[in-house]
């Protein structure tokens, strides 16, 4: 007990809907998906039961309990802690067995049974055990295993009453006896045999798609497949979304302007909050949000249909030839969302030298902050084939493919440097399981994503690029004369002395063309460290308060103006994806290795390798006539 409430660990193995239930019973809206390893880190929440107060801690999902991975080490130890007032284990009512082997490591663990401490079965899923006409005789499970067993369908939110019940009840009546618990010895197997009804249905029935997926070639046809059809359909609906919005946003501009004005805002602060910040905000938004809208719901559809997992596989054998483990697969899926989560997931790896590979290679996965970037310049740069329509987009959707594609063949590539020189020649052996198919919930996903993802990427924008942009503002008016000149002041000194943004600009420019960049473009790299997804308004800030172009009738016409092309658009998408990790990840990075060297190596990684490639590229660019 934890000032009178009862902490209870919700554990199981993965992608048996832990989450599903944490999130109906405390209320939270933790990310669910439909592959193992959605949860990369324990969350707690907590509910009300007859006038108590519930805590309830879910881990991360593990197959195990011994001190393989990550999150098998963290389940033991915080069972083993005694924090935990409670038990409460998930296990899909289809795989009855595996349920069971996992309980009855927990029931074998000496703390649940030295203390007797409740644990209470949870069968989840039931709605899926009941279309393959699955029956669990639940008495007899109960009478066998001597605690409660709850079936449940967390989806629908259906006998999650039941659930708290199961749980009052065990945590309120008087402990039990730890005789009860060290006489308990049954065999999963048997028992599930003994427990599970006749089934009618082969569940295990390997479907005609799925021999497709799990195909050497067909499966990776699949994945670009996939990848080209997530795209197309991106670009395709955001194209026109973002012309309309642009027409709205410019216009926002002089009633913001004249609003201040009427609030009697000094002329220097309207300065700043109109043209340093509002314009270029209002300039990136309209084709940075559309596609965002548009592919994260299309993402996390895929993801919960059980597609994206299934992609996923293809990357297993890629993995394999280059001696990593094939779990990073899954790292890299969940690093398109978030590189940071991307790191945490990495805790299912087993072997040091493999999780160190996925660590340091899993920012080369563009996350959900360098989309938007990708996007707009696709948008802005590369004119939609065929022209226009819904099927429009298909040059957009190929340059957004190949960018995924060169920061996936960068990370196997160094992947397999990196895992011969960490761990040797071996690829340790990992079994991927293919998720059910499940019909998504459209309206919840979609809004899911749109308020999660979305708004998410939107807010870290706004809180790096407001601040970020008054920083840029004042550096563009101020001046570094020297001791003579009182060190720092915001008059123009006589003489050509640059003020401290255009001195960034300059030092910046060399290494700028060389990339086929320029100055400006790398001082926004460098001021967004904390948030990817404020480089592109952050870009805009610099060239508003620096160059000497200050209104343009379009995005597109002011980038022009600035000296942009499809080159300077193709080398600025190479560094959007190949730079250093955010500060975010970084910082995750640090957490999980405890070591400063290997978390500089992460920053120096990708680094390295896009200005390798920027200037590569920028070269060959230059060929072209
Ligand atoms: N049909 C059905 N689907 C469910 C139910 N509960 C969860 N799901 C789905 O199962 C998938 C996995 O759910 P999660 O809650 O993320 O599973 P988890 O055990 O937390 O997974 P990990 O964190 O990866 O261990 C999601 O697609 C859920 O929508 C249920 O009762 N019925
Ligand atoms: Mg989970």
């Amino acid at each position: 007990m934890k000032d009178g409430r009862t902490l209870i660990a919700l554990t199981g193995c993965p992608n048996t809907g832990k989450t599903t239930i944490f999130n109906g019973l405390t209320g939270r809206s933790t990310p669910t998906g439909n592959w193992s390893g959605t949860t990369v880190e324990p969350a707690v929440g907590s509910f009300m039961y007859s006038g108590c107060t519930y805590l309830m801690a879910d881990i991360p999902g593990s197959d195990s309990l011994s001190a393989g991975s990550g999150w098998e080490t963290l389940t033991r130890d915080f069972l083993r802690s005694g924090l935990a007032d409670a038990v409460l284990v998930v296990c899909r009512a289809s795989a009855l067995e595996r349920g069971l082997s996992y309980l009855d490591r927990i029931l074998r663990l000496e703390r649940v049974r030295q203390t007797g401490l409740p644990v209470v079965l949870c069968l989840n899923l039931w709605d899926e055990a009941r279309k393959r006409c699955v029956s669990i005789d639940l008495d007899l499970l109960s009478d066998v295993l001597q605690i409660p067993v709850v079936p449940c369908c967390a989806r629908c939110r259906e006998d999650l009453d039941d659930v708290k019940t199961a749980v009052h009840h065990a945590c309120t009546t008087a402990p039990r006896s730890r005789f009860r618990y060290e006489c308990l010895d049954f065999s999963p197997k048997r028992l599930a045999d003994a427990c599970c009804g006749h089934r009618r249905k082969s569940p295990a029935a390997v479907l005609p798609f799925d021999r497709v997926v799990t195909d050497p070639l067909y499966g990776k046809l699949f994945f670009l497949f996939l990848m080209l059809a997530l795209f197309w359909t991106t670009m395709a609906v955001s194209a026109p979304l973002a012309a309309l919005l642009q027409q709205g946003m410019t216009r926002l501009g002089v009633p913001f302007a004249a609003f201040l004005s009427w609030l009697d805002a000094p002329e220097w602060l309207i300065s700043c909050l109109v043209r340093g910040i509002g314009l270029p905000l209002a300039w990136a938004l309209p084709y940075m949000l559309p596609p965002m809208a548009v592919f994260f719901p299309l993402l996390a559809l895929a993801g919960e249909t059980g597609l994206l997992p299934r992609a996923a596989f293809a990357m297993d054998r890629c993995l394999e030839r280059c001696r990593a483990c094939g779990r990073q697969c899954m790292s890299m899926a969940v690093g398109l969302g978030c590189s940071a989560a991307g790191v945490l997931s990495s805790r299912a790896i087993v072997s040091y030298g493999h999780r160190l590979t996925a660590i340091l290679t899993c920012s080369l996965i563009p996350c959900s902050g360098k989309f938007p970037l990708l996007a707009a310049l696709a948008l802005l740069f590369f004119a939609g084939f065929p022209a226009s329509g819904l099927t429009g987009g298909l040059t957009r959707a190929l340059i957004l493919t190949g960018a995924f594609l060169a920061a996936l063949g960068v990370n196997l590539g160094l992947s397999r440097l990196l895992s011969r020189a960490l761990s040797g020649n071996r690829s340790p052996a990992f079994i991927l399981e293919l998720p059910e198919y499940r019909r998504p919930r459209f309206g919840q996903i979609i809004l899911g994503s749109l308020f999660s993802r979305v708004l998410l990427v939107l807010g870290r924008m706004a809180a790096v690029a407001l601040p970020a942009g008054m920083l840029i503002w004042i550096s563009a008016r101020l001046y570094c004369p020297g001791p003579a000149g009182g060190w720092f002041t915001f008059t123009a000194p006589a003489g050509r002395i640059p003020s401290l943004l255009d001195a960034l600009i300059r030092l910046l420019a060399p290494a700028g063309h060389l990339m086929g960049l320029d100055g400006a473009i790398l001082a926004a790299f460098l001021i967004g460290l904390p948030a990817n997804e404020a480089v592109f308004p952050l870009i805009l800030m610099i060239y508003l308060q620096a160059g000497s172009v200050t209104s343009a009738a379009s995005l597109s016409q002011f980038l022009a103006l600035q000296g942009w092309t499809w080159r300077t658009a193709l080398c600025l998408m190479t560094l959007c994806v190949f730079h250093w990790p955010c500060l975010t990840t970084c910082r995750t990075i640090r957490r999980e290795t405890g070591s400063l060297l290997w978390t500089a190596a992460a920053v120096w990684l990708p680094t390295l390798a896009g200005l390798l490639l920027c200037a590569c590229l920028n070269r060959l660019l230059s060929l072209v006539p």
